[in-house]
């Protein structure tokens, strides 16, 4: 059976709370500081080629000496040998910090991603987080490294003269004036342009999903037509901001090069009157471009780092959401009594009810129908059984013990459940049926037997034999690639695997043919034998000799819960009793 309980136990004890990329960042610290180190020792190197055309031509040219230059360029050679390998190190380094970063945080940030994919940050969680990684641990935050070295660059272009100082002084004032007036000028727009694709892309994935009915239904033209109009729209806004960006970056552009321009007519008018020597008209052209370079950076990458800032309080945000891990005592596999006390779940308006206190008790080892009509709330009281949505008030006891008492994951173990649309997922046949235990390393053969066991117990195992492969068939994203009811029966072993206690069937026939049906029913009759707690939800008669009670639903209340025959003779109209009703929704409602 399970023997990776202890491990999901363990795993599952990851600290998910907002502290985590804090912590995260303050273990990467190491790395950082070494960073900042390093990035001294490379800003007081890049002076050297400075220094170097200096002294050429200002001791070597005019008393050619030869071997001062020999002796200067290897010098240099060897700075800027040094000078590489401190620039590789140091990226190395930040890759580290961005490696750290991931083993800390990934896990807690997945898990609290799957716990709440409602939240739309969740959705972008993990995106949002890489894109951050990639800025705190590449060439985005060199920048910033480097910028508390900008004035001391400035001091030296003042030392060679005042006026190269001005020069510079000026240069480093211009360019992040222009940085900004182009952000001011172009932020709404480019805002408005990324909601706008963000919308695009998600009706064209929607669309992509659905494209095979959209053909049949002869709607494509319509909706190219509707996509295209988003697109339009997107365009439009993006031109605008693309129009007004371009007329600053020519700007930029200018600014740049006429500083180098000036600074070389500067440094040759300073030179002319004696000011300076030749060496250092073209150092103090060099001297400003390196003071310029780190605001330079910051102006290219400020957008990712403003964006990073962002990414960081949603991430934590989100972490936040996630209840702190809390160590919670395994409880003994439940027998399969089930108590519902006061359940309720709001709407997502959050104005009304989609199920209002619900109270009943299940004895182990009862298979209960639940019927109703349509969105009386049937499958969202199994779901919230499964624990796949938490209840707005009220509680779920599994053998006298609150649901939330329990580690998620342990429980989940000691559940079956069979959502309504089956979610079965890319992999094999025999993964799907395991629910990936693969992926916790357990034993692959122990695996296999209890995945057949679990087909064979549904009456699935001849049904997956027959698929190019058996177990090993390979099902696409989404599980497509099986039909509907193919997929119900596998969803059913997956169910039964690991033998639980408890059995939540969301409409396990709705998609089956005859002979699905009767091993349906078989696989039912099998479960009731074994003293399983089955919730079965239903709109067919066809199970109802195995069942013990019914549970009738309407409009999220709880109309009728009793023994099957009861409920029967009061939902049944006097007339139709002796003759099989079509379907017990409508005999129901
Ligand atoms: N994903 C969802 N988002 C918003 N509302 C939902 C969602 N799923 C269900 N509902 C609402 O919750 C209510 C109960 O739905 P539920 O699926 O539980 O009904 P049901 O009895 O299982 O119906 P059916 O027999 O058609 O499956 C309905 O009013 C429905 O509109």
């Amino acid at each position: 059976m399970f023997q990776l309980i202890p491990q999901l136990r363990a795993k599952s004890m990851v600290a998910t709370n907002s502290d985590m990329l804090r912590h995260a960042v303050q273990k990467a610290r190491r790395h950082f500081g070494a960073v900042a180190t390093f990035s001294a020792l490379l800003n007081a190197l890049y002076i050297t080629p400075t220094l170097y055309m200096l002294q050429v031509y200002d001791r070597v040219v005019p008393t050619q000496g030869l071997q001062t230059l020999l002796y200067l360029t290897l010098v240099l050679i060897f700075a800027l040998i040094t000078l590489s390998l401190l620039d590789r190190l140091r990226l190395r380094l930040l890759i580290r910090a961005g490696v750290k970063l991931d083993m800390i945080v990934a896990p807690a940030l997945l898990d609290a991603t799957l716990g709440r994919p409602d939240l739309p940050s969740a959705r972008q969680g993990l995106r949002d987080f890489d894109t951050l990684r990639s800025t705190l641990s590449g060439p985005a935050i060199l920048g910033l490294f480097d910028a508390p070295w900008v004035p001391v660059y400035l001091l030296v272009c003042f030392l060679v003269h005042p006026w190269i100082g001005v020069l510079a002084v000026v240069g480093c004032l211009l360019l992040p004036l222009v940085a900004f007036t182009t952000w001011r000028a172009t932020r709404h727009k480019l805002a408005q342009a990324q909601l706008l694709a963000s919308v695009s892309y998600a009706s064209q994935d929607e669309l992509l999903a659905a494209a095979d009915g959209i053909r049949a239904l002869g709607m494509r033209r319509a909706l190219v037509t509707r996509q295209l109009r988003q697109r339009e729209a997107m365009i439009a806004t993006q031109t605008q901001a693309s129009l007004a960006a371009g007329s600053f970056l020519t700007l930029g552009k200018f600014i740049r090069l006429a500083l180098q321009s000036l600074a070389l007519g500067l440094g040759a008018l300073l030179a002319v009157d004696n000011l300076i020597s030749t060496g250092a008209i073209f150092a103090s052209s060099f001297l400003i471009a390196r003071a310029l370079q780190p605001i330079e950076q910051l102006i290219a990458t400020w957008k990712s780092l403003i964006q990073a800032r962002q990414q960081y309080t949603d991430i934590r945000t989100l972490l936040a959401t996630a209840p702190a891990a809390r160590i919670k005592t395994t409880l003994p596999p439940p027998k399969g009594k089930i108590s519902v006390e006061n359940l309720t779940v709001m709407n997502e308006a959050r104005d009304g009810a989609v199920l209002q206190n619900i109270s009943l008790a299940i004895p182990a080892g009862e298979v209960v129908a639940v019927v109703g009509p349509s969105g009386a709330g049937k499958s969202t009281l199994i779901r919230a059984i499964a624990g796949a949505l938490l209840p707005d008030r009220g509680k779920i006891r599994l053998d006298d013990a609150d649901a939330q008492d329990w580690d998620p994951e342990i429980l989940a173990r000691h559940i079956g459940y069979l959502p309504q649309d089956s979610t079965l997922l890319a992999g094999s046949i025999a993964d799907n049926i395991a629910r990936f235990s693969t992926e916790w390393g357990e034993d692959r053969t122990c695996l296999d037997t209890d995945v057949v066991a679990a087909a064979s117990k549904v009456g699935a195992d001849a049904l997956i034999r027959r698929f190019p492969n058996g177990y090993d068939h390979q099902l696409k994203s989404g599980g497509k690639g099986i039909s509907a009811g193919q997929a119900q029966r596998i969803a059913l072993a997956r169910a039964v695997f690991g033998d639980p206690a408890i059995l939540l069937l969301d409409e396990p026939n709705a998609h089956l043919d005859t002979e699905g049906d009767a091993a349906l029913i078989a696989a039912l009759g099998a479960l009731k034998a074994e003293r399983k707690t089955v919730l079965v939800v239903s709109h067919k008669l066809g199970i109802l000799p195995v069942v013990d009670r019914i549970l009738v639903m309407r409009d999220g209340h709880m109309e009728m819960f009793g023994p099957r025959d009861e409920v029967l003779a009061k939902i049944t109209p006097p007339n139709m009793r002796r003759v099989p009703a079509p379907s017990v929704a409508k005999a129901a409602s």
